[in-house]
């Protein structure tokens, strides 16, 4: 049976640009001639693209302007979108200039899989306020899709949907491609105790057959444990983030094929603060990554263990960008724990934890809580080969810090790439050792920067005006789920 996958997309414009009109379109296959403004509603359809079939969730929104705040609803969990303008309204062009950064800043400045539409393209000449080629240019400054539509033309309007499948596909692969690296799929557990941190491990996509190796390897950077029961912060950090080390030794070779699934750790008796990592090597240039996602839970009862996948893209060598989003499996955690008494998931911190350090070290990278979304992300600063040219902010909280560079215990347990490479899987070949890199001086390398938190507790949306940590101020907009964040893993910043 083939697989049916699922892919949900938002629709965002400003008001009265026919957002409504081309979700009824596409679902129903007719023009809606009234206008009723929107709160918001959810549509569904199954859709063929190529030979996949894909379940399409399109949710149809309130119409924005450049003052709205977009809700959590709007990056966590979503694939991709839909932003329509209309050709007659220039400023409805403005807003959808407008909200197209606020998803890019709010999704932690990633490549998101974005189709650009100028609607109501029937409408006389006389009346087009943005002309077709401004919206190609805002379209290709995104690098995204722009699409000239009309709700009352059922094709075009179903180009719409399909080129955002498309896009979602091709926007997730190819960093990747690019680099010839993998895409992962992360799954993280988190255990059982009262743990803020939980694990990770790596499965691969589709139809990558290889060796997985899932490691306890240690603590975290930083836990309760650890820190006293202190947050990290700045000028903690250092102290908090020693070596990883080894303490519970990899679990039995997992080979996996197709989709992850977190089963056969679900049941595992982890002790808490245990993390665990998955080890993949892969071509030259990829072969060798850490990876994987925090994840923490509502500070308490923290009694439950979850799966939640991510995407992340295996860097060469070094480090991992992290593609959103995450989504959290609720639905799956449900399934495990139907009728156990257990909690749901908390939130999730994503985005890079461990990479292999130029001296086959795991660096643990600064990490923290963007508190919109939950995720922390490390990117490569303009000027250098990465994926993202704009919108990194020096590290001011380091890498792997001096102390930790090469210090014993460092080297995973289980990682024999340097000695031993192995098969991935049956006929493929084993891959080439890799020359080790030459020691670094310091960590991270120039050019790499973590562009995680930066923004502070103002991603948060919604709720009372609520005072945040130290330094954080009072901030419009953030609510009792971000001062929940706050008090488990926020620094001042
Ligand atoms: N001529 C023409 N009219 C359209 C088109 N799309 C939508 N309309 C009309 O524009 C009006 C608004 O359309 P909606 O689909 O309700 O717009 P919306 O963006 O969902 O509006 P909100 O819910 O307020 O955000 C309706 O009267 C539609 O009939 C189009 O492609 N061509």
């Amino acid at each position: 049976m083939p697989l049916v996958r699922y892919r949900k997309v938002v629709i965002l414009g400003y008001r009265a640009v026919g957002k409504t009109s081309l979700a009824h379109q596409f679902v129903e296959g007719k023009f809606m001639d009234c206008y009723d403004p929107t709160v918001e509603s959810t549509y569904s359809k199954m859709v063929m693209v190529g030979k996949d079939e894909f379940h399409l969730q399109l949710v149809d929104t309130a119409g924005q302007d450049e003052y709205t705040i977009l809700p959590h609803s709007f990056i966590i969990g979503i694939h991709g979108y839909v932003l329509v303008y209309s050709v007659t309204s220039l400023r409805s062009f403005q807003v959808v200039k407008t909200l197209h950064n606020k998803l890019y800043e709010s999704r932690g400045k990633t490549r998101m899989p974005v189709v650009l539409v100028g609607n109501k393209a029937d409408l006389s000449l006389e009346s087009r306020e943005v002309k077709t080629d401004e919206g190609k240019k805002l379209a290709e400054s995104w690098g995204a899709i722009f699409l000239e539509s009309s709700a009352k033309e059922s094709q075009v309007t179903q180009g719409i949907f399909t080129k955002i499948i498309e896009e979602i596909d091709r926007v997730d692969n190819s960093y990747g491609r690019e680099h010839n690296c993998l895409l992962m799929h992360c799954a993280v557990i988190l255990p059982p105790g009262p743990a803020a941190l939980a694990a990770a491990a790596c499965g691969s996509r589709g139809r990558w057959t290889r060796t997985i190796q899932l490691c306890a390897v240690g603590e975290p950077p930083w836990s309760p444990a650890r820190a006293g029961g202190a947050r990290p912060g700045p000028g903690k950090e250092a102290a908090l983030r020693g070596p990883i080390r080894p303490r519970q030794g990899c679990f039995p070779r997992w080979k996996e094929q197709g989709a992850p699934t977190p089963s056969p750790w679900a049941e595992h008796p982890w002790p808490h603060q245990h993390l665990g990592l998955a080890s993949a090597r892969r071509q030259p240039g990829c072969r060798r990554v850490w990876g994987g996602l925090h994840a923490a839970g509502a500070p308490r009862p923290w009694a439950h263990s979850a799966a939640v996948p991510c995407m992340a893209y295996l860097h060469p060598g070094r480090l991992i960008t992290a593609n959103y989003p995450i989504m959290l499996l609720a639905e799956r955690h449900k399934e495990l724990h139907a009728g156990k008494g257990v909690q749901g998931p908390g939130w999730v911190q994503g985005g890079l934890w461990g990479s292999l350090g130029p001296r086959g070290q795991v660096c643990a990278p600064p990490w923290g809580p963007c508190p919109g979304l939950g995720m922390g992300l490390w990117q490569r600063c303009p000027g250098t080969r990465g994926p993202r040219r704009s919108g990194c902010e020096p590290s001011a909280r380091g890498g792997c810090g001096e102390g930790d560079a090469g210090a014993p215990g460092m080297q995973h347990p289980g990682d024999r790439s340097q000695a031993l490479p192995e098969a991935a899987g049956p006929g493929v070949p084993a891959p080439r050792p890799a020359p080790r890199s030459p020691p670094a001086l310091s960590w991270p390398p120039a050019g790499w920067c973590g562009s995680a938190c930066t923004r502070g507790p103002r991603a948060c949306t919604r709720g009372p005006r609520t005072r945040l940590g130290r330094g954080g101020g009072e901030r419009p907009g953030v609510g009792a789920r971000c001062q929940e964040r706050g008090r488990v893993v926020l620094g001042p910043r």
